[in-house]
């Protein structure tokens, strides 16, 4: 569904990305993991067209998204933190989002009706918490019912029950054969929702393994142990 081949980024004499190469399929619950400033938010950025790569290509479908915009829409995605126009209210912005997506399909409204997001439509996006903005954006993330999901630490700042329920909706996701990308440097919230995991380091991919294999080679129960085995053990 996606595949990047070699792509490098450059930011003046820094290296993002260096030659990454990737595969990702339908159905893939994938968790994007790597120290602060391994380039995970670039690679996603330049998924999502945001950022251009120097060199190398990014497939989306069969076509090179560079001669294709319309794959965005097939994308829902979080950011890790949203910006939105500051003197709107919530009910605007989700109006001014679906007037621009121009759809017959009926909206996605489970994320909304259970994060409560109806009775704050009259909020201004300027005066709402960490945590309500990050069930704003994970409301639009899923209205449209994407096929494929970019989600950038989707629980960092949302209380537990709101986690819990957006949690449920990515494994909801996942068991209908959408492709997910998810960032976190929460491991053990990775348990049990991710079933394959990317690892990067100073622009490189590091490795790309289902969980159950890589749990498998490095002998440990959990991703986080088997994370912690391989930087230990310079084994890939
Ligand atoms: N627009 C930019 N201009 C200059 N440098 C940038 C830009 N965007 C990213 N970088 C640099 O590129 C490197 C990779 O950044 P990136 O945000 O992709 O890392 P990350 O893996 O997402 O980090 P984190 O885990 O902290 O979110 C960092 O050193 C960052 O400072």
């Amino acid at each position: 569904m996606i595949v990047i081949k070699n792509i490098s980024k450059r930011f003046g004499k820094l290296q993002a990305l260096d030659h990454l190469s990737l595969q990702l399929s339908r159905g893939a619950c994938v968790a994007l993991i790597g120290p602060n400033g391994c380039g995970k938010t670039t690679l996603i950025k330049s998924l999502l067209g945001m950022v251009l790569p120097d060199e190398g290509s990014l497939i989306f479908n069969g076509q090179d998204i560079r001669h294709n915009n319309e794959y965005r829409r097939q994308i829902g995605y979080m950011p890790q933190i949203g910006r939105y126009p500051e003197n709107m209210t919530i009910g605007q912005v989700i109006g001014m989002i679906k007037g621009i997506r121009n759809s017959n399909e009926t909206p996605d409204y489970e994320l909304y009706e259970q994060f409560g997001i109806d009775r704050m439509l009259h909020k201004k996006m300027r005066t709402l918490s960490g945590g309500t903005t990050q069930k704003v954006s994970a409301t639009l993330a899923f209205l449209f019912h994407p096929p494929v999901l970019i989600l950038d630490e989707p629980t960092a700042g949302l209380d537990p029950v709101a986690a819990e329920i957006l949690k449920a909706k990515i494994a909801d996701a996942k068991n209908k054969g959408r492709l997910i990308l998810i960032t976190s440097h929460l491991l053990s919230e990775l348990e049990g929702m991710v079933n394959q995991v990317v690892f990067m380091q100073e622009g490189k991919l590091l490795l790309h393994k289902d969980t159950t294999e890589l749990k498998a080679v490095t002998g440990q129960k959990t991703i986080k142990e088997a994370i912690v085995h391989l930087l230990k053990t310079g084994a890939k």
